[in-house]
């Protein structure tokens, strides 16, 4: 049996899923791209190769064991990308939510199916078939769960808008004693500089009352505003439109003062250092470009307090 339980973003990981870019299918045809980002790099012929891809994985696995993290990795499924785990599934409290995710991606499910199958039955959720949501869009935060989505008519709009109403209602109605707080999210299936692909690519907790925003990233100002008041503008990160097209926000806890970041992110890094964290560096570049990172490549299955 697989034991899984998840509350917050940042408490002691203990086991998790990472992505595997094995037979990830090489540089997709453009009409096969599913967000601005993998289509700019295409267009200009720098997609990533397999082999760099699974470098950077590896090193990404190398840390999380230092830490003694349990780490399951998916069952190849031949020419599928499967590096964002993050999506296929996610857990919250004590519950496995099996979701219904963008239809190009379906199969990539079938990849932890092995997983799935060790956790006890009672502990599974299955969301309705008009409910769409993605893991990239779901954060508990002790009594709250953060959710990215899109309305009408932009959800049926954009190629990249993935969580939509019923997305969050269906969260509502399955975790009545959480606060679900919903935030629409800026959409661009042409710009990436211009589109927050999930929450996560503009948004994480981090630590224990901090977290790391792009105010941009939000299509209503309040919301940005509600989370400014909910952390303190104190204790937020803001990052630039640069940063977030390089995913800043998108760093992963393994505790609530580890980080795992990216090499290149200086300032970021500098400034997690300085508020005392201990940030552990890693090359994720190659990653990056398919417009998800270190979150975006791991689907947490327990963390302990
Ligand atoms: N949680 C995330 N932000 N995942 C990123 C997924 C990126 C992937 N190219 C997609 O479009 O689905």
């Amino acid at each position: 049996m697989i034991k899984v339980y998840v509350n917050d973003e940042t408490s002691l990981l203990k086991a998790v899923v990472l992505g595997t870019a094995e037979s990830f299918g090489g540089t997709p045809k453009l009409e096969e791209a599913y967000d601005p980002k993998t289509r700019e790099h295409i267009l200009n012929d720098s997609f990533p190769l397999e082999a760099d891809l699974r470098s950077e994985l590896t090193e990404f696995e190398t840390v999380l064991k230092k830490y003694g993290v349990t780490v399951y990795r998916p069952q190849i499924i031949e020419n599928c990308n499967q590096v964002f785990s993050r999506d296929i599934g996610f857990v919250i409290e004590d519950k496995f939510i099996i979701p219904n995710i963008l239809k190009h991606r379906r199969k990539e499910i079938d990849g932890i199916d092995y997983i799935v199958d060790q956790i006890d039955p009672d502990h599974l959720l299955e969301v309705p078939d008009e409910v769409r949501i993605e893991g990239g869009d779901v954060m508990p935060w002790k009594d709250h769960i953060f959710v990215g989505y899109s309305k009408s008519p932009d959800f049926e709009k954009y190629v990249v808008a993935r969580t939509n109403e019923k997305g969050v209602q269906f969260l509502k109605e399955s975790f009545p004693a959480k606060k679900v707080m919903a935030f629409e999210l800026k959409k661009s299936d042409t710009d990436p500089r211009d589109n927050a692909l999930h929450l996560d690519c503009c948004f994480q907790p981090i630590g224990r009352d901090s977290a790391i925003i792009y105010k941009g990233g939000f299509k209503n100002p309040d919301d940005y505003e509600f989370l400014v008041e909910f952390f303190g503008r104190q204790n937020l990160i803001e990052i630039t439109r640069e940063e977030m097209y390089f995913m800043n926000s998108n760093v992963f806890s393994i505790a609530p003062d580890v980080i795992v970041s990216e090499k290149g992110f200086t300032r970021l890094n500098g400034i997690l250092r300085e508020r005392g964290f201990i940030v552990e560096e890693i090359n994720f570049a190659e990653i990056s470009k398919m417009e998800g990172l270190l979150r975006c490549a791991t689907l947490p299955l327990l963390r302990t307090f």
